[in-house]
């Protein structure tokens, strides 16, 4: 086929710009153009660009070839269009998305997602069978479970409202997003060194990461002791097997905190989760009684995971916040959207715990800051050691009644934030009691709250 017997091409030639645009527009705006001819034109433009001058956005884009087999315009089963799911969804059902596609969708331009860049990933080589051995050609080799790997890739110290933190950004082996972890242990501002408690450092971070690594490279990833500043630089030394427990000393306290859009930076009244997040941080940064040592700081850490919706995504959620004003609760409308009540997991967040030297058996057991049962369940299950679970009390539900509907004062659900108070708050804490099972006081009047 020549060059300008295609389409796409004949409207665009000598403007290879123009050209992608056109083909990057949705598949929707572009559905007159048969599929045939995208695939051929798909072809062409891939022979342009890899022939001809390419700007430096479009270099490194991989421009994906549908087998044209599959995509025969004879075989319209194959088109019909899927539901579109989130690249926040839980990864089971991003994973249920690329499974049902290989099943029976053909990849092509429009489905395929960019590949995900998973860091660490160990190497595995592929299993070679033994001499003598009669491989079935059927038989599928057992998958070896992944070992869940997190790596510390900075700190820096955050000043807030409540005092001091160090905030930790982690990489890990199982998705592509950036957990956080806020440590709370001012005592690691001193530059004497001398702590009552052991510091709470990340391992990996501590660790020697390249055999000529400069003491500004470990300084500017956040791998240093007591204050940095002009006048002080001291980078840390690699860890030793960790810091072990002290007697006496109460446990740190922890809280795995989800990642909420809505609530803590668009100051949501449908949840408390920005008023949690601040709290958290609050509770943890009071100083404890440590004897026989006498008061210390406080010492603890709120891991920051990218569960967004309790796992089901921003997008869900939105849709579920829908759900809700249609009558139902947050439960319910998680079902209706094809989820669990919840879809979150732990084994990231403990392992950045253990990565922190908490939670371990031979390491400090941690306080676990929530109401919730089954994270206490699931964490444990995880291998977390718990010593004690600690109520995170709403705000607002310190002070019954409620004074006025959707009453609060700027920020209140941001950290250095107030109490955030109203009826499709109540709604939800009071669903959160009666069908999750959170472990929090429910006042009689707040039965008939809950929908
Ligand atoms: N699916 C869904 N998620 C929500 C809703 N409201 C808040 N969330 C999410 O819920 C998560 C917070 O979890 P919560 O259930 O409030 O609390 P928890 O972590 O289970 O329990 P606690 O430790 O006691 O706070 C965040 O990821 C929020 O984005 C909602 O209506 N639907």
């Amino acid at each position: 086929m020549a060059l300008t017997e295609s389409p796409i091409l004949a409207s665009h030639l000598g403007e290879p710009q123009s050209l992608l645009d056109a083909f990057c527009t949705p598949r929707s705006k572009r559905r007159h153009i048969p599929r045939r001819d995208a695939f051929i034109d798909s072809l062409l433009i891939a022979t342009v660009f890899a022939t001809g001058p390419q700007s430096h956005h479009h270099a490194g884009h991989a421009i994906y070839l549908p087998d044209p087999t599959k995509c025969s315009p004879e075989n319209p089963a194959q088109q019909k269009p899927r539901p579109y799911v989130s690249r926040q969804a839980p990864r089971s059902s991003r994973l249920r998305k690329h499974e049902s596609s290989q099943d029976e969708q053909p990849a092509s331009p429009c489905h395929l997602e960019p590949t995900s860049q998973v860091i660490y990933r160990p190497q595995r080589a592929t299993p070679v069978p033994l001499p003598g051995t009669v491989v079935h050609p059927l038989v599928t080799l057992p998958k070896e479970p992944t070992a869940v790997t997190v790596k510390c890739m900075a700190r820096t110290r955050i000043p807030t409202i409540h005092g001091t933190v160090f905030l930790h950004l982690y990489h890990n082996n199982c998705d592509n997003k950036e957990h956080l972890a806020v440590v709370v242990d001012p005592a690691q501002l001193s530059n004497n060194g001398q702590h009552s408690a052991p510091a709470i450092r990340s391992h990996s971070l501590d660790s020697v990461w390249t055999e000529n690594e400069t003491a500004e490279e470990r300084l500017i990833r956040g791998a240093y002791v007591g204050r940095l500043s002009p006048d002080s630089q001291q980078p840390s030394q690699p860890p030793f097997n960790g810091p072990l427990p002290v007697p006496h000393l109460l446990a740190p306290l922890v809280r795995i905190h989800s990642e909420c859009f809505t609530g803590e930076t668009l100051g949501s009244m449908r949840c408390d989760c920005g008023e949690q997040l601040d709290e958290a941080i609050r509770v943890i940064s009071q100083p404890v009684q440590a004897s026989p040592n006498g008061i210390i700081p406080g010492r603890g850490v709120v891991v920051y995971m990218r569960q967004e919706g309790r796992g089901i995504g921003l997008l869900s959620k939105i849709r579920a916040y829908n759900l809700q004003d249609l009558g139902h609760d947050t439960v319910s409308a998680n079902l209706k959207l094809g989820y669990k009540a919840d879809e979150r997991g732990y084994e990231l967040a403990v392992a950045i715990l253990r990565d922190l030297g908490l939670g371990s058996v031979q390491g400090e057991g941690v306080r676990l800051l929530t109401n919730n049962p089954d994270k206490v369940a699931a964490l444990e299950r995880e291998g977390l050691r718990v010593v004690e679970r600690v109520p995170m009390v709403p705000r607002s539900w310190r002070c019954r009644p409620i004074e006025e509907d959707n009453q609060r004062s700027v920020g209140v659900t941001m950290v250095g934030g107030e109490a955030v108070r109203g009826v499709d708050l109540d709604k939800y804490l009071t669903t959160k009691v009666l069908r999750m099972g959170h472990m929090l006081p429910l006042h009689p009047p707040d039965l008939r709250l809950a929908n």
